[in-house]
Parts: C-alpha cells; structure tokens; sequence
C-alpha cells in the first residue's frame, strides 16, 4: 500500500521519522511536503494530499502538525474524508473500527517519535468493522 504523507513545518521532522519508519516496514509512501522546517501553511500540503485519497489515487494518509488540528480540519474539508486526531494507539484503532478513517492526524508537539509510530501502526494494521458503523459513516457526507 501506498501511504500518502504530509505535515507543515512543525510535523516536518516527524513526518521524516515516520517516512523511514514506513519504508523499513514496507510501504510505499508518497510525500506532498512539506519539505523542510521552513514556517509554512499547513492547507498547502493537506489540499493535495487529501485529493489524492477523494480521487482513489491513494487510500491511506498520514498528516503531521503541531496540534493535528489545522491539518484534520482542512482534510475533512474535502468529500469522503475521514481525517481523525489520535494521541494515543487506541484512538488510532478506533478511528479506524468505528470510523473509517482514511486519514491520521499527528499532534507532533504533544507526542514523543514512539508514540508517533505505535499510533501510524494501528491506524494502518486495523480494519473498519462495519455494521452499525457503516450506516453512520454512509451518513456523514451531506
Ligand atoms: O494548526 C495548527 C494549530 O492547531 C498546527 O499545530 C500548526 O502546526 C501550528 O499552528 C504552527 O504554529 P507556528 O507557531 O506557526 O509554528
């Protein structure tokens, strides 16, 4: 699978770190920057990453910001996202279980490198179970 991959400037160095950490485990990734730690505007990075989800490109994303929240609001900005914040493995899970989530979101400077990636291995090890969760996520798009 290949996992789309963005941040601003303050989820740079995690968006790094987890970019090895995929291709050591066996993904493919596709990186839309940014591509220093330069200051810069995080929807720069999130539009393009996002439309290559919403167009079947790619399935899986991976933002990293400061808080994860100017990420996550821009990428559900876009149709037939589900972009979702997770500081913790289990919310990753259950973004996924419940959710459906398409995209995880990365607060980088409220999480240490190791959580960082426990919680990109859940995201992207757990499947939608569907059922009820399915009739509720077919309802979010409006
Ligand atoms: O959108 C955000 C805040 O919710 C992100 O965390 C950004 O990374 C943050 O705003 C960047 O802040 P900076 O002071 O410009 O580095």
């Amino acid at each position: 699978m290949i996992i789309a991959l963005g941040s601003d400037h303050a989820g740079f160095e995690y968006k790094q770190m987890l970019a090895h950490w995929l291709r050591d485990n066996g993904y493919e990734v596709r990186d839309f920057g940014t591509h220093s730690p330069d200051s810069v505007d995080y929807p720069d990075f999130v539009h393009p990453l996002a439309e290559s989800i919403t167009s079947g490109e790619l399935e899986r994303g991976i933002l990293v910001c400061g808080s994860a929240n100017g990420v996550c609001i821009t990428a559900n900005k876009h149709r037939g996202i589900r972009a979702a914040i997770a500081w913790e493995p289990e919310l990753a899970s259950l973004a996924r279980q419940h959710n459906d989530a398409n995209i995880l979101c990365v607060p980088a400077r409220f999480i240490s490198e190791e959580n960082a990636r426990a919680i990109a291995s859940q995201f992207l090890n757990t499947a939608f179970e569907g059922g009820r969760h399915q009739t509720r996520v077919s309802k979010i798009d409006c």
